[in-house]
Formats: structure tokens, C-alpha cells, sequence
């Protein structure tokens, strides 16, 4: 038989499955990776995304069976994309989010029965089920930070630098901003050191390199809670009578109906249900941003900070430093508004005034133009596009300048921004603490050298040569 020297062998990939148990809804992530690069930076990606249809597993508090059920579904599509003889060497996790966080709070023995519904439709699979569990907010905003660092590339040494270890590049990282359903969270590397709050502060060593990292997660400041907490604000301050209020946080001509019982249900609203004489809440819109900002501006409490400096409610939160990625619910309504771009960010007042413009547009008018997109999210813009604001601004202090330092994205490559690449890369051991060693050259890369270098050895010769032995021809005065 022929000796087949240089043929590429088929490529052996692995695969792995993360299930993000949000709050609003849960999304199955298929990553994949060739199998003899696992340690390398920026290998990993995902391959598939299955949203699972119906509530986040934290809305079955009722039928707790039926969280379990809704997740055969995206289960079903995991084993069509992953290879079948792979199936069982195939890890799966599940992370709930802030959604589980509350209802824990609210009635640990429900949340655990959630659990137990959803590990039983987990076990069930062809899949090698390694666990669901409630994540921490901690643990939530790093994993998204090293998801994105290790998407955009951030952790990698460029080779070249190998040789000369004392000019490796300190490359910055990119901070980390993700808004959820009821949770949202900033992470970043600060400048100032050390940081003041012992549960804000992380260490990792990845690749030869320690970063201090600041993260902080808010529970209750997602979008929908914060919608909640903004609407029982209101409540607070109104004197209605009959449970009608206005509010500027939706279009012209919008009307919402809901019950109080719902909007008090969770541990996100301090005082509970108080003693109103309707109920039910009638919301009409009036369309007023400046309005609107001046209600969202109530939920965030800047009146005490133990540290040098606050985010709001007494939370510690450094000097914003570096670039920042905004992913999920903040690409979501930015994108919706056109105001992502993949270069030059849109400045502050561009975006302030879109959304101001946006949220005067009667309803009519707006869901005329857009009747394909979901009345439930189409409704929220407005008041979603004013959140963003009002946190960024005023509670995490981005200035007009800083702003600039903002990019809003989905994806990163094919892998959408997220928390569970970093879960799932950690879980599986695959960021190393040290520079894995430099592999030999390829085969290829070899040959390149050598022939290079023949090349420069003929070219200093004929150099030499004619340096010493000048031919007739190219002697002064000859010419
Ligand atoms: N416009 C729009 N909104 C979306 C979409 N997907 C989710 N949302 C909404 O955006 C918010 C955040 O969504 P996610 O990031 O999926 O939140 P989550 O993971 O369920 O919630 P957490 O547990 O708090 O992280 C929620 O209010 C969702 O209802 C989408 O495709 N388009
Ligand atoms: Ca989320």
C-alpha cells in the first residue's frame, strides 16, 4: 500500500450542549470544537440554538412537571445535530438564571421540584447529563465575560510574541454588560486596585495571565422586573382610585390591563401587596421619554454608598474602564431601534433622541409598521429603550465620552454573546491557567522556512560574490 504522507486526516469534533434556563424563556446553545485544538483560545463555537417554546422554567411554579416537558422539544434537535455515535461522550448542562434565583427566594421546595422535572427530561436523553443547577449572579456575569473575551480573541498571545515574552502585549479585556428578563450585570477589569467589595471581586488565571475582574449582578433590575418595580412606584406615588394611571413609558393610545395580584407576586417589590381598593391596573400611554426617564429614575436608590463610589442602592462600582459589550435584552432593543452598528458606535444624543421620538409615536402608527413583531415585546420598546438609558446612564455612569466605549452585539462570529460558552468552557477544564506550549510547526509552515531561509542564504552569497569578484561589466568607468 501506498505511503499516504500529508493526506488530512477527517477532523474529530467534539460537542458539548448548555441550556440557558432564563428568566423569560430557555434557549438550548450546541457548541463544537476539533477535538486536538481543545486548549487553544477562540476554537470552540456555536453550531446550533434551539429557543424552547412557552415559559422560562421558573413560570411552571404551577405544573412543575410540565418545565421538564417543554424541553424535549429543543432536546430532540440536539440529537439531530450532534452525530448519534458521539451522543453519549456529548456533556449537557443546565444554568437557571434570575427567574429560578426569585422563585427559590419566594418557595425553595417549588424551585427544587422545577429542577428535579427538568433533570428528569435531562437524564432521559442519549446525552452525558452533567447537572442543572441555579447559577449565581456572580458566576452569571463572569461566565459572560469570559464568553466574550474569548469570542473577540482577547485572551490569545499573537504567536510571534512567543519568542520575546518580555514585549507580550498586555491587550486589554472587553467589559461585559448583559440585560436579562429580571436580572442584568456588569462586569469588567478595573483600572483602580483592589477592589473594595470582597462579593464584587473575582480572580481567574487563564492562559498565563491574572485578571482582577469586577462584577456585580442585580436581581429585580432586568428588564421585565425593573418594568414591575417601576410600575409599583408609581402606584406608590399616584392617587388613583379606581387603578387607572398614565404612563409615559408606552405610546400614545396604548392600553394594558393587569391584575395587582400579578404585578406584586415576587419578592422583587418591597411592601408587598398593599391595600388598594381595585384590582386590577389599567395603564394608558402617553408616549413622554422625559417623563417616562423621570419614573424609571425612582427605582434606582443613589442616596447612601458605603464605598469610594456607588452604582445605586449601595452597590460598590469602580471607575468604568475599557470597552464594553452589551449583549442580550441591551442588542435586542438597540438593534430593534437601528441604532447597532458594527464599527462606530451611535453617540448618546443620537440614541436619545430616537428613543424619544420612538416612544411619542402613537400605537397605532407603530404596529401598523411593524406587524410581524410579537405585541408583547413591540409594546416594551419604548419603555425598554428608556431603561437602557436611565442604567447606563445614570446608574452605571456612562458619560457622553464613555458611551463611545459601548458596542452592542449579538453575535460574535457564529457564537451569540452569552454566559454559557464560559460556563461550558470552565465545566469542561478547557481555558488552562498556563500558555499550553507552543506546538511544532506545521509541515507546511515548515517547508516555508526552509525555503525562505535558502532564499535569503543564495541572496547573501550573490551579495558576497559580487561584492568581491565585480565582473567587467559592472567596474566604474566602464559605464
Ligand atoms: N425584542 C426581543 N426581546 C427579546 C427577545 N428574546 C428575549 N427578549 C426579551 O428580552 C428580555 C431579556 O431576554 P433574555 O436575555 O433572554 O432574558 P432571560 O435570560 O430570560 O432572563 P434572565 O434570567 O434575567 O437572564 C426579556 O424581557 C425577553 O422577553 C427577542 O428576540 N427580541
Ligand atoms: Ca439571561
Amino acid at each position: 500500500m501506498a505511503v499516504s504522507q500529508n493526506k488530512p486526516l477527517p477532523k474529530n469534533i467534539k460537542y458539548g450542549i448548555v441550556l440557558d434556563a432564563g428568566s423569560s424563556h430557555t434557549n438550548l446553545y450546541v457548541y463544537a470544537w476539533p477535538a486536538e485544538k481543545e486548549n487553544d483560545t477562540g476554537v470552540v463555537h456555536q453550531v446550533e440554538v434551539c429557543k424552547v417554546e412557552g415559559l422560562g422554567i421558573s413560570g411552571y411554579s404551577q405544573d412543575t412537571e410540565k418545565a421538564g416537558l417543554s424541553l424535549q422539544q429543543c432536546m430532540k434537535r440536539a440529537q439531530e445535530v450532534v452525530p448519534e455515535q458521539q451522543h453519549g461522550e456529548t456533556p449537557v448542562y443546565l444554568g437557571a438564571t434570575a427567574g429560578m434565583r426569585l422563585l427559590s427566594l419566594q418557595n425553595r421546595s417549588i424551585a427544587d421540584r422545577v429542577l428535579s422535572a427538568v433533570e428528569k427530561t435531562l437524564h432521559s436523553s442519549p446525552f452525558n447529563f452533567q447537572g442543572a443547577r441555579v447559577i449565581s449572579g456572580q458566576e452569571e456575569g463572569a461566565y459572560g465575560w469570559i464568553t466574550i473575551n474569548y469570542l473577540l480573541g482577547n485572551f490569545r498571545q499573537p504567536g510571534w510574541l512567543n519568542f520575546l515574552p518580555h514585549l507580550r502585549s498586555s491587550r486589554g479585556t472587553s467589559g461585559a454588560l448583559d440585560l436579562g428578563g429580571a436580572s442584568t450585570q456588569i462586569t469588567f477589569v478595573p483600572d483602580q486596585e483592589p477592589i473594595e467589595s470582597q462579593e464584587n471581586s473575582l480572580h481567574f488565571r487563564l492562559y498565563g495571565k491574572n485578571y482582577n475582574v469586577y462584577t456585580h449582578s442585580f436581581l429585580c433590575y432586568g428588564k421585565d422586573q425593573a418594568l414591575r418595580l417601576k410600575l409599583a412606584s408609581d402606584l406608590q406615588a399616584s392617587s388613583t382610585r379606581n387603578g387607572s394611571l398614565l404612563d409615559p413609558c408606552f405610546h400614545p393610545g396604548y392600553l394594558r390591563i393587569m391584575n395587582i395580584s400579578d404585578l406584586y407576586m415576587n419578592p422583587c417589590i418591597a411592601n408587598g401587596e398593599q391595600q388598594l381598593p381595585f384590582t386590577q391596573l389599567h395603564l394608558q400611554g402617553n408616549g413622554d421619554y422625559q417623563r417616562c426617564r423621570m419614573t424609571i429614575q425612582k427605582i434606582f436608590n443613589t442616596s447612601h454608598c458605603p464605598y469610594s463610589s456607588c452604582s445605586f442602592n449601595g452597590i460598590f462600582l469602580p471607575p468604568l474602564q475599557g470597552e464594553f459589550g452589551a449583549f442580550s435584552a441591551f442588542y435586542f432593543v438597540m438593534n430593534f431601534l437601528n441604532l447597532t452598528t458594527e464599527k462606530n458606535p451611535v453617540p448618546l444624543d443620537k440614541v436619545t433622541s430616537t428613543v424619544e421620538r420612538f416612544c411619542s409615536r402613537p400605537w397605532h402608527e407603530v404596529k401598523a409598521e411593524f406587524p410581524k413583531i410579537k405585541e408583547k415585546y413591540l409594546s416594551e420598546y419604548c419603555f425598554s429603550g428608556t431603561y437602557i438609558l436611565s442604567l447606563l446612564e445614570n446608574g452605571y455612569g456612562f458619560t457622553t465620552e464613555k458611551w463611545q466605549s459601548i458596542q452592542f452585539l449579538g453575535k460574535i462570529g457564529s457564537s451569540d454573546a452569552g454566559w454559557t460558552l464560559g460556563y461550558m468552557l470552565n465545566l469542561t477544564n478547557m481555558i488552562p491557567a498556563e500558555k499550553p506550549p507552543t506546538r511544532p510547526l506545521s509541515h507546511a509552515s515548515y517547508v516555508g522556512l526552509m525555503v525562505f531561509c535558502s532564499l535569503v542564504l543564495v541572496a547573501v552569497l550573490l551579495l558576497g560574490w559580487l561584492t568581491f569578484h565585480k565582473p567587467k561589466c559592472l567596474q566604474k568607468g566602464l559605464i
